[in-house]
């Protein structure tokens, strides 16, 4: 295959530490199909997402990347005519044979869009509200979480003198750094991030990426974008999507040097898409 025209993607996939050990699989999808009504939107899916791995999910837009995104915590759920065939296995539970509690596989899956949605409420009670829905915690644990979370999230020092201001009184990278802390406030297993930079500046972004890095020790994330040198730099494992169907999934840096499909190198070098 000819050599890639944007060597910096290939760089920074480079610069991401390697390795051979084999991660055990967190999430596995099996012959995963999904359909709004009609339209088969995501065939025939055999993808597995590793623990404490970061799994970034990349291809055209209406490719099926946020389709994907949305049925791993059950979104789909909400809108009628919307089905989801095969399986999805959260540790061995099936999340399409609804055999968990959505409030509960929620809880363990969380996510983040692509623009900040913080609560119209205090900073505080953004993290508080949601935890407050799974767990009764006194207010010396609950201020404890609340601090555990915003430090996770790289807001704490910002925001520690000001946990009573409106949340909505944040900038915006600000604010997605406080959804980030909202959805691992829970203490969940998995966090799901949908662009979750699109609507950043590149300061912000590059804060978000750090944080993406920190988190995956303690959680297996799952990031949809459109920034290759975002995938390049943050994933462990890239998964390329065409037409709602899966064409490659590999070690990042092997996708971004050697992909194996001409599909994938197309896309990947800005040829279509
Ligand atoms: N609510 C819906 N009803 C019908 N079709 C839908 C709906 N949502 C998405 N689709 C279709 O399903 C396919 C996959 O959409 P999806 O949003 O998952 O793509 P995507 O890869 O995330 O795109 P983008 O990068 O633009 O966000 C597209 O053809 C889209 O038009």
């Amino acid at each position: 295959m000819s050599s890639l025209p944007n060597p910096s993607i290939t760089v920074a996939a480079a610069d991401r530490p390697q390795s051979d050990v084999p991660v055990r699989a967190k999430i596995k999808c099996e012959k995963l199909n999904f359909y709004y009504g009609e339209k088969h939107a995501l065939k025939d899916i055999n993808l597995e997402m590793g623990e404490r791995q970061v799994t970034a999910m990349i291809g055209p837009s209406g490719c099926g990347k946020s389709t994907l995104l949305r049925i791993l915590n059950r979104m789909y759920d909400l809108y009628p005519g919307q089905r989801a065939e095969g399986k999805i296995l959260l540790d061995g539970d099936d999340i399409i044979a609804k055999t968990l509690d959505p409030a509960i596989l929620r809880s363990r899956v969380g996510m983040v869009f692509q623009k900040p949605t913080p609560f119209p409420m205090s900073i505080y009670d953004n993290i508080a509200f949601g935890v407050r829905l799974h767990e009764r915690l006194s207010k010396a644990d609950m201020d404890d979480r609340v601090e555990w979370c915003l430090s996770k999230a790289a807001l704490w020092e910002e925001v520690k003198d000001r946990l009573g201001s409106s949340a909505l009184g944040l900038s915006g990278g600000q604010q997605q750094r406080l959804c980030i802390a909202r959805s691992i406030a829970v203490k969940p297993e998995v966090v799901l991030l949908d662009e979750p930079t699109s609507a950043l500046d590149p300061i912000s972004t590059a804060k978000i990426e750090e944080l993406i890095d920190e988190l995956k020790r303690e959680f297996t994330i799952v990031i949809v974008t459109h920034n290759m040198q975002q995938a390049a730099r943050c994933a462990d494992v890239t998964a390329f999507f065409y037409l709602g169907n899966l064409i490659e999934v590999g070690q990042t840096m092997q996708m971004f040097s050697t992909p194996n499909d001409r599909r994938t190198q197309d896309y990947i070098t800005g040829r279509f898409g």
